[in-house]
């Protein structure tokens, strides 16, 4: 097992990565500081996982709330229902929350524990390869809205991450790739030399094999614990994790919540930044041209929905949380490797770069 940790002074708290890490009550009990536990999970995942955990939490006052499986759970009346659980049971404000899924389950998760009484503690069991490597670590919780992806929320950091890599091997292949995709991005923004070796393994990758695996999600895990124990509250640097997003979270709202996966959103995402990137001569051709062969080497979507216009991207990029006094602010690339801080995008060059990709 690979133990990292992020390093927030009193509240820094580990990343454990390794397989078989759920039956493993030790690793539990060090973050479990109450009798009463609350395991949130999803349709999909309690089948296959959900008594792993109980039975590392034997002894305990084990309670679980199961949500309907899909980004589109991800909202305020689900949320409401860990809350209606926890109260009909009388847990107190002692009580621990375990987040067991992917990053739906861990953002929904966290928010609950964020907010029940006014804050419980939680714990990430991440269980999709982008949970493991991303959403499980840095505390950003919360639910999307109809206006917008993530809009409440709460930051919130959890006790630990416990990331067993032997649920990976239920994953479904899309699914696998839309964590590539999140993987790429601590090459782009920050790590040239991953980035080179993400190009030269990612067929190890999209196979299953397990040391690549371990290898890149240690390494994204690492990335990301730099960035946030930098800049927990996004004031600067840690906006750069967000390469991608503005017009990511764009069409994840605007063509309907689940329809991408975020990944897959993320991915196409980049590829607007690293055209606006090259609009404004920061990236070469041949830097744009490698961005998208690697996510299409990931088996991931390079090309955006049709149903999106330029307006609608205009209009749902306006709501998002970079943005200061309403002007839209993007995360572009100085260079394959170096990720610049939020740019007031100038509307003409981000009009050209939605229309060469919009339909
Ligand atoms: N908080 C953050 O920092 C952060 C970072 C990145 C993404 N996110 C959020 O995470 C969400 C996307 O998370 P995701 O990609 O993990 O999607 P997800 O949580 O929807 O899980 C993907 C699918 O895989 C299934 N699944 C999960 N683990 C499985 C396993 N081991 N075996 C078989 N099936 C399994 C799930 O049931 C679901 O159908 C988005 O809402 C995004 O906004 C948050
Ligand atoms: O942890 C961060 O900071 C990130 O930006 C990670 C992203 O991959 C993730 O999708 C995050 O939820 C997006 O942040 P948001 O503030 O735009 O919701
Ligand atoms: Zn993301």
């Amino acid at each position: 097992m690979k133990e990292l940790r992020v390093d927030l002074k009193d509240r820094s708290y580990p990343i454990y990565i390794g397989a078989s890490l759920l039956q493993q009550q030790d690793l539990l009990a060090r973050h479990v500081h109450s009798k009463q536990v609350v395991i949130v999970s999803n349709e999909t995942i309690a089948p296959l996982y959900l008594s792993a955990l109980q039975r590392a939490l034997i002894g305990y006052q084990q309670e679980t709330v199961i949500i309907p499986d899909g980004e589109q759970y991800k909202t305020l009346e689900y949320v409401g229902k860990i809350f209606d659980h926890l109260l009909e049971k009388k847990f107190s404000r002692n009580a621990t929350l375990i987040a067991l899924g992917g990053g739906v389950i861990g953002d929904m998760g966290g928010f609950a524990a964020a907010c029940y009484q006014r804050g419980i503690a939680f714990i990430q069991v991440p269980t999709t390869l982008l949970a493991q490597v991303d959403s499980s670590v840095g505390g950003k919780t919360g639910v999307n809205h109809p206006l917008g992806k993530n809009m409440i929320g709460a930051f919130y950091q959890p006790q630990c991450v416990i990331a067993d890599t032997g649920v990976l091997k239920t994953l479904p292949d899309r699914q696998l790739s839309a964590g590539i995709a999140e993987v790429i991005k601590y090459g782009l923004i920050r790590d040239l030399p991953f980035f080179e070796w993400l190009e030269r393994n990612m067929s190890l990758l999209l196979n299953r094999d397990d040391d690549a695996l371990a290898y890149a999600i240690e390494r994204s895990c690492q990335n990301k614990a730099e960035v946030v124990a930098e800049d927990e509250y996004e004031s600067g640097v840690r906006a750069t994790l967000n390469l991608g997003h503005t017009f990511g979270h764009a069409i994840e709202t605007g063509v309907g919540y689940g329809q991408y996966l975020h990944g897959e959103a993320v991915a196409i995402g980049t590829c607007f930044a690293a055209d606006l990137s090259h609009r404004l001569g920061w990236l070469g051709e041949a830097d744009v041209a490698r961005i998208s062969a690697i996510f299409k080497a990931a088996a991931l979507p390079v090309i955006p929905p049709k149903a999106m216009t330029v307006d609608r991207y205009i209009d749902l990029m306006s709501v998002d949380k970079k943005n200061v006094d309403g002007k839209i602010r993007v995360i572009l690339l100085e260079a394959l490797g170096k990720a610049s801080l939020p740019v007031n995008v100038d509307p003409t060059l981000l009009e050209q770069t939605l229309e060469n990709y919009a339909g």
